[in-house]
């Protein structure tokens, strides 16, 4: 299966400061891939190098198997939708779709008539006038009626309430099966994600923390919790992602095969949440280390 993003070695740096460092990625196509890490992270830097608009400072990236924005073929297979989702204040939602014919060679105008009646958006309302979700939505709507292979949404639900996040979201998964298409999609918030994303992109302090499919991810990690200072705690070298004690009991997060557990440890699973938080804390103790 071919990817729709790869990168070796990726590295940004706005002056002295590295806001993308040594990341190896690669999301193959027919995914939701979720993008997460906290404020800062390097988020908004990997995506912009993905549509093109920043150049890379060290090591390269392919978006669809060619270089981002190499020209007209390659800009028409992918979407992006910026940060803060924007649109033009002064424009109606018509004249939206309208500027969105003329600038895109392969624009669904049934799609985006549709879609924009069956969110009961007006079309002679300004979009200024719009609702945060209303013109999220139209946004949406642009970047999809432009029948990308490709859509790159940078934290589009940010600024949106739960439920206009719930039915952004829901939207986007409907017309991802629709339409066949792959989606990159970034957020600081795991709960976004969830329902979302069957792939996923830990990002912390500019590296790539953890990669893969969700399911893969979730299997492959434990929950560990036992004794402190317990001679028969199990050997976990090299697996541990995480690590939290308390004065009587050891909670750790490992990757991989489960070691031999003695009777007073037990196992359990974790959930997306746990997961990123597991890599975010690594990368933490990584630093202070
Ligand atoms: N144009 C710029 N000039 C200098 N530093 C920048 C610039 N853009 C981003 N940075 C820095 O690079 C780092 C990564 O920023 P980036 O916007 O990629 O993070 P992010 O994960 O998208 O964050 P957020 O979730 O807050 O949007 C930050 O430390 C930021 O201050």
């Amino acid at each position: 299966m071919s990817a729709v993003l790869e990168a070796h070695g990726l590295g940004k740096r706005y002056g002295r400061r590295w806001a993308l460092r040594d990341c190896t990625i690669d999301i193959p196509e027919g995914h939701v891939a979720g993008l997460v890490g906290p404020n800062g992270a390097g988020k908004t830097t990997l995506l912009k190098l993905a549509t093109g608009l920043l150049e890379p400072t060290t090591g390269g990236i392919d978006v669809l198997g060619g270089r981002p924005a190499a020209g007209p073929a390659q800009l028409a297979r992918v979407g992006f939708v910026a940060q803060d989702t924007p649109v033009y204040a002064a424009l109606t939602v018509a004249e939206h779709l309208r500027l969105g014919a003329r600038l895109n060679p392969g624009w669904d105008a049934a799609l985006a008539r549709d879609r924009i009646a069956a969110l009961g958006l007006d079309p002679g309302q300004r979009a200024g006038r719009l609702s945060g979700g209303q013109r999220a939505q139209l946004a949406l709507t642009l970047g999809l009626a432009k029948r990308p292979d490709l859509l790159i949404l940078d934290e589009p639900v940010a600024s949106l309430d739960p439920l206009a996040r719930r039915e952004f979201l829901q939207g986007l998964m409907e017309a991802t099966a629709e339409h066949r298409l792959s989606v990159v999609l970034s957020s600081h918030l795991v709960s976004d994600l969830e329902r979302t994303c069957d792939y996923l992109i830990v990002l912390v302090e500019s590296r790539v923390q953890v990669i893969g499919r969700t399911e893969e991810l979730l299997a492959g990690h434990h929950r560990l919790t036992g004794p402190r200072h317990d001679p028969a705690a199990p050997l976990l070298d090299g697996q541990v992602v995480s690590a939290r004690h308390t004065e009587r009991q050891s909670t750790f997060v490992v990757h991989g095969d489960l070691p031999g557990l003695g009777p007073a440890w037990t196992a359990s699973p974790l959930g997306l949440e746990d997961l990123v938080l597991a890599y975010m804390d690594h990368s933490r103790l990584e630093a202070q280390r």
